[in-house]
């Protein structure tokens, strides 16, 4: 079987010569939920970025659904892997919710009833009712509501792959535990970069660490979260549900 995402060997630096990734090797399997952690500028982001092509490799490969990632293949790999950014405002821009939701799937040549189906879709998916969100202002929606948002049109593209970026950053709990809920009931293979170890562990079967660029732990969420000797060398700390 295809692994959907392999990385190997990747190094990058910022044009400004600041070493973000340092050697990255690591692949996905078919359906997994993996989690991403390490401390603040371990490289997190910098490696989401290169998931679909935002940022290209300095050296070493990465493939996408079996797929050499380059210049012929980026098309795909961004229909393959849908990237929900951090700031949920880097990714709303129009005008409305519906076109907000609906932009992604436009430019994959979605039309018509094809179109307005996939964007009521995929904001139910996200436990928004398109009735009463489809014309909001994206601007004025609260942040737990434009992460959803956001993350529905990424869903709208109907990816392979969701690679999420802080997901539950900024959310109040319930919103987090909803999160955490429509996670678990989304069927693609999951990469979810996080400074949330309890939700690492709740929603995600294996967890890998990275630090200054470089993996340095890669195993079951339950056996690297609850190593508080390795956490801490990471200037990580034990999720709350297992430091009493
Ligand atoms: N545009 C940029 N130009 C130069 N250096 C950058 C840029 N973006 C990030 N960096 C640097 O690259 C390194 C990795 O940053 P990155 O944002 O990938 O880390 P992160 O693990 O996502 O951090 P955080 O947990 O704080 O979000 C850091 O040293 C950071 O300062």
């Amino acid at each position: 079987m295809i692994e959907p995402l392999v990385v190997e060997d990747l190094y990058y630096s910022y044009p400004d010569g600041t070493a973000a990734l340092r050697g990255i090797t690591l692949a996905l399997g078919a359906g997994e939920n993996v989690a991403l952690v390490g401390p603040n500028g371990s490289g997190k982001s910098t490696l989401l970025l290169h998931l679909n092509g935002l940022l290209l490799p300095g050296r070493g490969r990465i493939e996408v659904g079996g797929k050499l990632l380059s210049a012929s293949t980026l098309e795909f790999a961004r229909r393959f892997v849908g990237l929900v950014f951090q700031n949920p405002e880097d990714q709303l821009f129009m005008p409305t919710v519906a076109e907000d939701v609906a932009f992604g799937p436009q430019n994959l040549g979605f039309k018509g009833e094809k179109l307005r189906e996939c964007v009521r879709s995929a904001l139910e998916q996200v436990g928004l009712e398109p009735a009463r969100f489809l014309q909001r202002q994206s601007f004025n929606l609260s942040i737990g509501e434009k992460k959803r948002v956001a993350l529905a049109g990424v869903l709208a593209m109907e990816p392979e792959v969701l690679v999420l970026d802080e997901p539950s950053a900024g959310l109040d709990p319930r919103s987090r535990r909803r999160l955490m809920r429509l996670l678990a009931e989304l069927p693609q293979t999951k990469f979810v970069a996080t400074h949330d170890l309890d939700m690492a562990l709740e929603t995600c079967t294996r967890t890998i660490i990275i630090d200054r660029g470089q993996v340095v732990a890669d195993g079951p969420s339950g056996n690297i979260l609850a190593d508080r000797v390795l956490l801490e060398t990471h200037g990580l700390e034990l999720p709350l549900s297992l430091s009493r």
